[in-house]
Parts: C-alpha cells; sequence; structure tokens
C-alpha cells in the first residue's frame, strides 16, 4: 500500500526520521515512540505535508508526481488541531468535504456521530480542547481515502467520544480504508484489529510485535 524508499527527514540539519525501506499493507498500524520520537513528524511527512528526501508512493501514486491523487487518498488528523479563531466547524467541514469531494451525507453522519452540532456555527476560538479534537477527527473521516493517519486520536476527547471514533475506525476499515495510528494510551489493542505495531526511535521505525485483537 505505501513504500518508503530512501526517506530523510531533518530539520534544519538535525535528522529527526530516516527509512531506508519499509512496506505498510493494508490494515491498523499503530505508531509508539516517546515524546519527540518523530511520530509526528513522519505522518505529516507520510500527508504530504512536509518536503522530505527519498521516495514515498500509495497504491502506485508517487506523492510528488501525483501529488493531487494522493492527497486526495490520504487523511491526516493532527494530535492538537489549532485553526483560526474566526473559523466555525461548519466552515472548516465544509472548506474540507468540498477540498475532498466528500457527499453531504457523510457530512451530516460525521456531525451527528462526533456530537459537533451543539458548536457547528460557533467560532472555532471560544471550543475547548475536546470540541477541537471533535472537529479534527471530522475532517480526517471526510471523503473517500484509502488511508486515514490519526495522530492521538484519543486525547481530550470524553468516553462516549472514545467509542465513537473506535466505532467510526473499525467501519471505515471494514470498507478497506487503512489506518495509521499514534497513541501513549495502551487500550487500543481490545477495540481494534491492530495489525502492527511499529517502534518509532533513535531516528528509525521497526515493527514490534502483533497483537491480538479482542474484540
Ligand atoms: N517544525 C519543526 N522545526 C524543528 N524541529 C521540529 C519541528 N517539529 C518537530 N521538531 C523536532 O523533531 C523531533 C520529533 O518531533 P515530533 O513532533 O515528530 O515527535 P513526536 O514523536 O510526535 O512527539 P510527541 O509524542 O511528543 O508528540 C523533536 O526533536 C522536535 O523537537
Amino acid at each position: 500500500m505505501i513504500v518508503i524508499k530512501n526517506l530523510k527527514k531533518s530539520y534544519g540539519g538535525h535528522l529527526v526520521i530516516q527509512v531506508p525501506d519499509l512496506v505498510l499493507t493494508e490494515g491498523i498500524h499503530w505508531f509508539k515512540g516517546a515524546n519527540g520520537s518523530g511520530k509526528t513528524t513522519f505522518f505529516r511527512t507520510l500527508a504530504g505535508m512536509l518536503p522530505f528526501e527519498g521516495e514515498i508512493t500509495l497504491g502506485g501514486m508517487d506523492i510528488r508526481r501525483a501529488h493531487t491523487a494522493y492527497r486526495l487518498s490520504i487523511n491526516y488528523g493532527e494530535a492538537e488541531p489549532d485553526y483560526p479563531e474566526f473559523l466555525t466547524a461548519n466552515d472548516l467541514i465544509q472548506f474540507v468535504a468540498t477540498a475532498k469531494q466528500a457527499k453531504a451525507e457523510q457530512v451530516d453522519q460525521l456531525i451527528d456521530t462526533l456530537g459537533i452540532e451543539p458548536f457547528l456555527y460557533q467560532p472555532s476560538g471560544t471550543y475547548s480542547s475536546g470540541m477541537l479534537k471533535k472537529t479534527s477527527l471530522a475532517l480526517a473521516f471526510l471523503g473517500n481515502p484509502k488511508v486515514i493517519i490519526l495522530d492521538e486520536p484519543l486525547i481530550t476527547i470524553d468516553d462516549s467520544t472514545v467509542l465513537k471514533v473506535y466505532e467510526l475506525v473499525r467501519d471505515y476499515h471494514a470498507q478497506g480504508v487503512s489506518f495509521l495510528l499514534s497513541s501513549h494510551q495502551d487500550f487500543m489493542f481490545e477495540k481494534l484489529p491492530i495489525q502492527t505495531v511499529f517502534r518509532v526511535k533513535n531516528q528509525s521505525i521497526h515493527a514490534e510485535s502483533i497483537p491480538t485483537y479482542r474484540p
């Protein structure tokens, strides 16, 4: 699915991630690592948001040569969303829905599932961290992506929303969508059919173990 070759990502000469050869197969993959190990940098690089050295393809689409098709096929939900404070959740969702070619029905379902309706038309500058996170999660599920990257999807949201996020991931996965997740919390094994755990450490990424799915 995602094929990475000779990837190097540095910030101003400081090497953060180096991946000589990695294939991410279809499924749900969990990236673990200490603070500052490079998970977000790796995710943003795969999402096409950062310049890098090397090659990345998704389903044969090159991240540079087929940039628009690639970006339509991969969604990214950031760990700590931060939006211009005058924009409402509705502004953000409508904008991304248009960019991602999402249907109105999908927009309505995500607003409903994630409980965004009560603050849909309020400026995001007035949101709590959980309201911001719900908005960012809705954006990450819009359109018809092959891969959804969720960076710390469970932080700041309440317990009932956590269950909704698990449901969304399971539903999309059942429709063939793959997920790259990060979480410092340890309880996702019970909720999701996670295929691989990757450890991000010492500028490298290695598969760690294959957990058992216990629904
Ligand atoms: N825009 C940037 N400019 C310079 N250095 C950066 C930038 N973003 C991240 N870094 C550095 O890159 C390294 C990896 O950061 P990154 O945010 O990718 O880690 P992370 O694994 O996601 O951490 P956390 O678990 O704390 O979210 C850190 O040393 C960080 O200081």
